[in-house]
């Protein structure tokens, strides 16, 4: 697929021709200099961009057929989203900012469970100032896994964050990729982050510039950037 952004005169190629299959399940780490096209893909798969030219699918369905009101009923049923910021509600505590969605999904856990998931069983009761960076991304990552998304997109989910902190946050997305077999997409500038994938993806000018695959994949805990 291709995507150009005119601005005026001005035409921005985001995407050159990419071609990309993630399979259910697999966790794709996408690496790249600035400006290369990861996050403009990702909001492509998320159904928050369309593509100029090409198609995008959801298992057997194309999303580039999709009206704009069966592109927001796949956003909120089948797709997570994680950004580097955690854009919590500040006046909510942790356990009502994941019921904010649980309310609103079709078959969600309890805020409590997605809670416990990324092991913060013990904060569902506190606020956002109440919680560290690392909690806080957490705290975004229940609310994102409770409506049980097949899909979870994450745009630099520790780009705020050292490592210490950040190795929980892979954790709980590792953790969440094999008890739900959640297929994930994550941007990472961490290239140490590429180890836990199953395969990495290396934009350059819009491009894929290199597959691969890891053979042998690394715990979060080993991780470091
Ligand atoms: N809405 C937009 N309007 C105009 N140009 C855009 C828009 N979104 C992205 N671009 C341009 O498209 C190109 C690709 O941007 P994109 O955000 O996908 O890159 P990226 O690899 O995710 O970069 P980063 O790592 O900095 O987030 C850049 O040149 C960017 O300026």
């Amino acid at each position: 697929m291709t995507k150009v952004y005119r601005t005026g005169e001005v035409e921005v190629y985001a995407l050159r021709g990419v071609d990309l299959d993630l399979a259910e399940g697999e966790i794709a780490v996408l690496l790249g200099p600035s400006g290369s096209g990861k996050s403009t893909l990702l909001n492509i798969m998320g159904g928050l961009d369309t593509p100029s030219s090409g198609t995008m699918h959801f298992r057997d369905e194309e999303l580039t057929r999709f009206s704009e009101r069966q592109l927001t009923a796949y956003r909120r049923d089948h797709v997570g989203f994680i950004f580097q910021f955690y854009n919590l509600i500040p006046s909510l505590t942790a356990w009502e900012n994941v019921a904010l969605v649980t309310e609103i999904s079709a078959h969600p856990m309890k805020p409590e469970e997605a809670l416990e998931m990324v092991g913060l069983k013990d904060r569902i009761h506190h606020f956002p100032a109440q919680l560290s960076g690392g909690e806080q991304q957490r705290v975004a990552i229940a609310r994102a896994i409770a409506k049980r998304p097949e899909v979870m997109l994450c745009d630099e989910p520790t780009g705020a964050l050292d490592s210490k902190t950040g190795i929980l946050v892979l954790e709980a997305l590792s953790r969440i990729n094999e008890e739900l077999n959640t297929t994930m997409a994550i941007i990472t500038h961490n290239a140490g982050i590429q180890q836990i994938a199953h395969r990495v993806f290396s934009f350059r000018d819009g491009r894929i510039a290199e597959a691969t695959v890891n053979e042998t994949r690394a715990k979060p805990s080993t991780v470091t950037w």
